[in-house]
């Protein structure tokens, strides 16, 4: 589903790039984790496969069309949904508002929108009255719940999520990662998740270890 070719970057000068070289595909139906040191460059290549940035040098491949054909304001829209370390939730709205303005801009193929998105927030222990109030009266963990909810009912084909369990207890994370596999499994989707906790790693299909600049595959 998704293929980097040849990608490189750096920010501010170009010997001190933070990769070359990258060739990884990422296949329909699978969950992937990237796992590597901080700082080493993690969110800055989730940044470039979510279209949200753009590569030095390479191209990326969306189901064999290079992203920059697709338009990165229309891949972003229609294909890939990503999962903010910070949640990038709308502060003056409600989870549930948060959802449906998500599922309203990607034109989810719903008819019920409200049922589904709450129906889905209740699944992550968001129950209605929770959804209804404003998102910051939310604790950080219940945020990061919303903004997978929000994620997941766009229903795109690729899933980015940037360290999505970062702020969840053992259990709730536990359950959001089955959630995603779930998904990925069931549904055909693509996932790819920056994590540092091996936990969440193991249970992904295929892990790429980002270390000294290259990315290995590890499992
Ligand atoms: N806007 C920027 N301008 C210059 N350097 C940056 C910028 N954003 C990130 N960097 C640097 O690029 C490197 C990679 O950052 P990135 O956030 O991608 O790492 P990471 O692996 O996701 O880290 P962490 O696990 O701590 O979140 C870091 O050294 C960081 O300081």
């Amino acid at each position: 589903m998704l293929k980097t070719k040849d990608i490189g970057y750096w920010y501010t000068n170009e010997q001190d790039f933070l990769y070359q070289d990258v060739d990884l595909t990422f296949d329909a139906g699978k969950m992937y984790a990237i796992l590597g040191a901080s700082g080493s460059g993690k969110t800055t290549f989730l940044s470039l496969i979510a279209g949200l940035d753009v590569p030095k040098v390479g191209h990326i491949y969306y189901n064999d069309q290079d992203i920059h054909s697709i338009g990165l304001r229309n891949y972003r829209k229609n294909d890939v949904s990503t999962i903010f370390q910070s949640y990038n939730l709308l502060p003056y709205m409600s989870a549930l508002d948060n959802v449906l303005t998500a599922m309203s801009i990607c034109q989810t193929p719903v008819d019920n929108k409200k049922e589904y998105a709450l129906e889905h927030l209740n699944k992550v222990g968001i129950d209605e009255l929770l959804a209804t109030k404003p998102v910051t009266q939310l604790s950080g963990g219940q945020q990061q719940r919303v903004a997978i909810v929000r994620s997941l009912c766009c229903n795109h084909d690729l899933i980015v999520a940037d360290e999505p369990t970062g702020n969840l207890d053992e259990q709730t994370s536990q359950d959001i990662v089955s959630l995603f596999q779930k998904v990925a499994h069931e549904q055909k989707k693509c996932i790819i998740i920056v994590t540092h906790e091996q936990d969440v790693a193991k249970k992904c299909d295929a892990i790429y270890e980002l270390k000294n600049k290259q990315f290995d595959l590890v499992k």
